[in-house]
């Protein structure tokens, strides 16, 4: 991968879980690793109690497909690994098919910056058994993170009705890759600028920030660091005004501003980083207004997420621009967005496909079988449903039936022929050629506030949010009950013998 490579210079074909491994050994030996499936990528519950998702990571997922293969030093590693009895994990013929393995699946996927809704795949692979399989944990882990920051920072943004959002993460991230990786989903979301200057390198994201407390510290007066900041900076000062009193600190900051004025610069705001935040940034835009700086921002920070700025929203707090840090790069209060990747088809010594369901006693686990798409259904550019359906089957345009895969009571009627449609699952690998061009950071985040757009306010709520319809298409929902029908059955007589 081209990003994590300049890091760690080193393949990632391993990181994967173990079992995915010893599993490929075994369809090896068993003789059913070139057997083609195809599994799906989806999640079951939206993150944070919301409305929708915002699907990110995509183009990490090219680079690591682009670069999947192993390494010579891969396959010494993986030649040292030890049975119980000491005898060599691997026979030397599997690392030497390892060796020749070349990337070769048909890959679908949701672009990156779609609105996306539970049970939907994202990311559809077709393939053999031994790919598919090694895919399924490097998939989920990069998937998984950034669709869940994108869609923190897309609420967190949401809230802020516009204001420009400062993501300001990286002391507080999971880690160097977390915190890059954040960085970019949270831009994808819609934030302005990251603080994190190596995110702004690798990703060209705006770079943006203020100053600390510290700055001011190491002077014996707060003005006397103002104005020195002012010296350096004459074109770029945000005050940071709570060191001390922050009251007296915006009317240091009016000093400087007039000083700066009078060299025919203009300051570009305050911060404020604690205490009562709708107080202060009230009391200071009266100050500032007075003083004749109506144009000068007001940014707030201090453990900000989106409830917090929407009671301060509520609050007709003074704020003009956010900065976020911890609870947005970590998801503080839902730190993983759960999608799993399930099995729903294999090719049988015919060549023809078996769709294949996982029964479970939650009918919420049943997975959806067969080779699908989701087509979503627009009209008048807001989008009314999206629909799960087989990719061969026929769509009658004068009417069609979608059916909630969790509660087949569910039922909505679409007329297909009234609406403009988008087929969601769109073409990335084929045969392990890449056949996808990958938009700019710029184009997706684009896409991202469109998608938004397009979707009715009830369902970006914060709280409580409307449900928007996604359904099974009829001839899909009748397969997967079917399928469910008669794996009961057998298991049924296999418990009777
Ligand atoms: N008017 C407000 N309404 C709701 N939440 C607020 C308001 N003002 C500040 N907050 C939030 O309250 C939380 C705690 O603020 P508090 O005033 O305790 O911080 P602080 O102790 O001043 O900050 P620090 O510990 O960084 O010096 C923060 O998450 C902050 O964003
Ligand atoms: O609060 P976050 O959303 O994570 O945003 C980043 C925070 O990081 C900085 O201070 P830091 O937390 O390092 O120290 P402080 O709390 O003492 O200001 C900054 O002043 C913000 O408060
Ligand atoms: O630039 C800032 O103001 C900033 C950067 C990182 C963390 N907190 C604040």
């Amino acid at each position: 991968m081209k990003i994590t490579k300049d890091l760690y210079q080193s393949s990632l074909v391993l990181l994967t879980d173990f079992y995915q491994l010893t599993m490929a050994y075994a369809y090896w030996k068993s003789g059913k690793g070139e057997q083609e499936a195809v599994f799906n990528l989806f999640f079951r519950k939206h993150p944070f109690e919301g409305g929708f998702t915002i699907a990110a990571g995509l183009d990490y997922v090219i680079d690591f497909c682009r670069n999947f293969k192993f390494e010579s030093a891969d396959l010494e590693y993986l030649a040292e690994m030890k049975s119980q009895d000491g005898s060599p994990l691997f026979e030397p013929a599997f690392l030497a098919y390892l060796s020749q393995l070349q990337f070769s699946c048909d890959i679908d996927a949701v672009e990156e910056g779609t609105v996306v809704f539970p049970n939907a795949p994202l990311i559809r692979v077709k393939g053999p058994l031994i790919q598919c399989q090694l895919l399924e944990t490097p998939l989920l882990n990069i998937l998984n993170f950034q669709t869940l920051i994108a869609t923190k920072a897309a609420r967190i943004n949401l809230a802020a009705q516009g204001d420009p959002v400062l993501e300001f993460g990286l002391r507080r991230a999971q880690g160097i890759d977390g915190a890059l990786a954040a960085s970019r989903a949270a831009y994808i979301g819609g934030c302005a600028s990251t603080s994190n200057v190596m995110a702004g390198k690798l990703f060209g994201i705006p770079v943006s920030g203020t100053h600390a407390h510290s700055w001011i510290m190491s002077f014996d007066t707060e003005l006397e660091a103002f104005k020195a900041y002012a010296e350096a900076f004459p074109d770029q000062c945000v005050f940071l005004v709570d060191t001390y009193d922050t009251l007296h600190g915006v009317k240091n900051a009016i000093k400087v501003g007039e000083m700066l004025r009078s060299k025919g610069k203009e300051m570009i705001g305050i911060r404020i980083d604690s205490g009562d935040l709708a107080y202060f940034s009230s009391q200071a835009r009266q100050m500032l207004d007075e003083a004749g700086f109506p144009d000068a921002k007001i940014v707030a920070s201090n453990d900000l997420d989106e409830q917090i700025i929407s009671s301060l929203k509520t609050q007709d707090a003074a704020i003009n621009v956010w900065g976020v840090g911890t609870k947005l790069v970590t998801a503080f209060d839902q730190p993983a967005l759960g999608a799993v990747y399930k099995l729903s088809a294999v090719k049988n010594e015919n060549g023809d496909w078996e769709p294949k369901v996982k029964v479970s006693q939650q009918s919420l686990k049943i997975n959806i079988p067969g080779l699908h798409n989701v087509k979503r259904y627009y009209s008048q550019d807001k989008a009314v449903a999206d629909m799960i359906y087989l990719e061969d089957q026929e769509i009658d345009p004068r009417g069609v039936v979608i059916i909630d895969p969790i509660d087949p009571t569910r039922r909505k009627r679409l007329m297909p022929a009234f609406y403009k449609e988008e087929i969601l699952l769109k073409p990335i690998f084929k045969q392990g050629e890449k056949v996808y061009d990958r938009p700019s950071l710029t184009q997706i985040r684009d896409r991202a506030s469109k998608q938004l757009e397009a979707l009715d306010k009830t369902h970006k709520r914060l709280v409580n949010p409307h449900l928007y319809p996604v359904g099974l298409e009829e001839n899909l929902h009748h397969l997967r009950m079917n399928l469910v029908l008669n794996a009961k059955k057998f298991e049924g007589e296999h418990e009777e013998s």
